[in-house]
C-alpha cells in the first residue's frame, strides 16, 4: 500500500481533492438533509457504486505498469468515481431547487469517464496482442534453441533431419546431387575414460571447429549423436563427397589436441561414411549413411 501510495500520489491526491472541493461546494450552496429525509436505498446504490470505482481505482494503480494504458483507465474510473460520489452527497445535502450546476457535476464525468475507459480498454486490448506476438515469437525461439546442441554451435539430430529433407528438396527441384558425409570419432569412449568426460566434451568441440574449417560454405554440419558428426553437401556428387570425407578424416588425424590438465597429446582418428542421395526421404537417407559407416567401422581393429 505505502508503495501504491509512492507511486501514484498525485492522481489518489488529485482525486482526493476534487471530491473534497465538489464536497465543500455542496455544503455552501445546499443544507444537510434530515435522517428521515434520506433515502437510503438511493444512498447504498449509488455509494456503493462509488465505492467500487474507488476499489477498482485502486486495484488498477496496484496492479499496473505506469504508461499510457493505466494513466487513460486511471482517469476514466476517477470520473466514473466522481459521479457517483457527487450523486451520493445530494443524498445528504439538500441543494436549492433552482440550481442546476449539479446536475452537471454529477452527470457529466460519467460519460467523460466511460469514454476514457474505452480508450483505455482499447489500448489495452493492442497492448495484450503486442505482448501475445512477443510471447510467441519466444515460444518459437525456445522450440528452434531446442534443435540445436548444446556442447558445439551445431544443430542436432532433429534440425539435421528437417535440413536434409530441405535439401532433397532442392537439390530435386533444381536437378542437383546432393550428398551427405559421416565422420565418428573412433574409440572415442576411450577418451572419455582415460582423460573424462569435460576432456571428451572439449575435443568434441575442438572436432566440430575443425569440421566447419575443412567444409565449404554452402555445406552444413550437424552434430547427429555423440561423436557423430554430419556434413549435408548440396550439389556434390558422390566422386567429390568421397574426396571430401577423405579430407575431413585427415583433417581429424593431424589434429593435435592437448589435454586441459597436462597437455598432453589426444590422438583422434575419424571413420566416415558417403552417400548420394536417389529417390528417398530424409529418414532413408540417413538410415542409409549410418549403415555405410557401421560397414566401415566392422573392420577396424579394435582398441583395448
Ligand atoms: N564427453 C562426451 N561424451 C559423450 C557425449 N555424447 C556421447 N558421449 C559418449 O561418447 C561415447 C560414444 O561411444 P561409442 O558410440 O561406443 O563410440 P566410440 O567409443 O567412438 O566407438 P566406435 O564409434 O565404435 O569407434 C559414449 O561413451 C558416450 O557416453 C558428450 O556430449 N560428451
Amino acid at each position: 500500500m505505502k508503495s501504491l501510495l509512492k507511486l501514484h500520489t498525485l492522481t489518489l491526491l488529485g482525486l482526493a481533492f476534487v471530491a473534497n472541493l465538489g464536497l465543500q461546494v455542496y455544503l455552501a450552496t445546499g443544507q444537510i438533509k434530515t435522517w428521515a429525509e434520506i433515502n437510503w436505498t438511493d444512498v447504498a446504490g449509488e455509494g456503493g457504486s462509488a465505492v467500487l470505482a474507488l476499489a477498482w481505482l485502486i486495484m488498477l494503480l496496484h496492479s499496473r505498469p505506469a504508461g499510457r494504458v493505466t494513466r487513460l483507465l486511471a482517469l476514466g474510473l476517477a470520473c466514473v468515481f466522481f459521479s457517483w460520489w457527487m450523486d451520493t452527497l445530494d443524498e445528504f445535502i439538500q441543494l436549492p431547487e433552482l440550481a442546476v450546476w449539479d446536475n452537471w457535476l454529477e452527470t457529466a464525468p460519467m460519460p467523460i469517464g466511460l469514454l476514457l475507459l474505452t480508450l483505455g480498454i482499447y489500448h489495452l486490448n493492442q497492448e495484450q496482442r503486442a505482448i501475445s506476438q512477443q510471447m510467441s515469437k519466444r515460444e518459437k525461439g525456445f522450440r528452434e534453441h531446442r534443435l540445436f546442441d548444446k556442447l558445439t554451435p551445431l544443430g542436432a539430430a532433429e534440425y539435421l533431419r528437417q535440413q536434409v529433407q530441405l535439401a532433397l528438396g532442392h537439390a530435386q527441384a533444381e536437378q542437383q546431387p546432393l550428398s551427405l558425409v559421416v565422420v565418428d570419432l573412433d574409440d572415442f569412449n576411450t577418451i572419455n575414460q582415460r582423460y573424462g568426460q569435460a576432456e571428451g566434451d572439449a575435443v568434441l568441440q575442438a572436432m566440430a571447429q575443425l569440421l566447419l574449417l575443412n567444409l565449404r560454405r554452402q555445406d552444413l554440419l550437424c552434430r547427429l549423436a555423440g561423436d557423430r558428426f554430419v556434413a549435408v553437401l548440396p550439389n556434390t556428387g558422390e566422386t567429390q563427397a568421397r574426396m571430401i570425407a577423405e579430407e575431413l578424416q585427415q583433417a581429424v588425424a593431424s589434429l593435435a589436441h592437448k589435454t586441459a590438465q597436462h597437455g598432453e597429446r589426444v590422438h583422434l582418428r575419424a571413420s566416415t561414411g558417403t552417400v548420394m542421395a536417389f529417390d528417398e526421404d530424409a529418414e532413408q537417407l540417413l538410415k542409409r549413411l549410418n549403415l555405410n559407416l557401421a560397414k566401415t567401422k566392422q573392420q577396424l581393429p579394435r582398441c583395448a
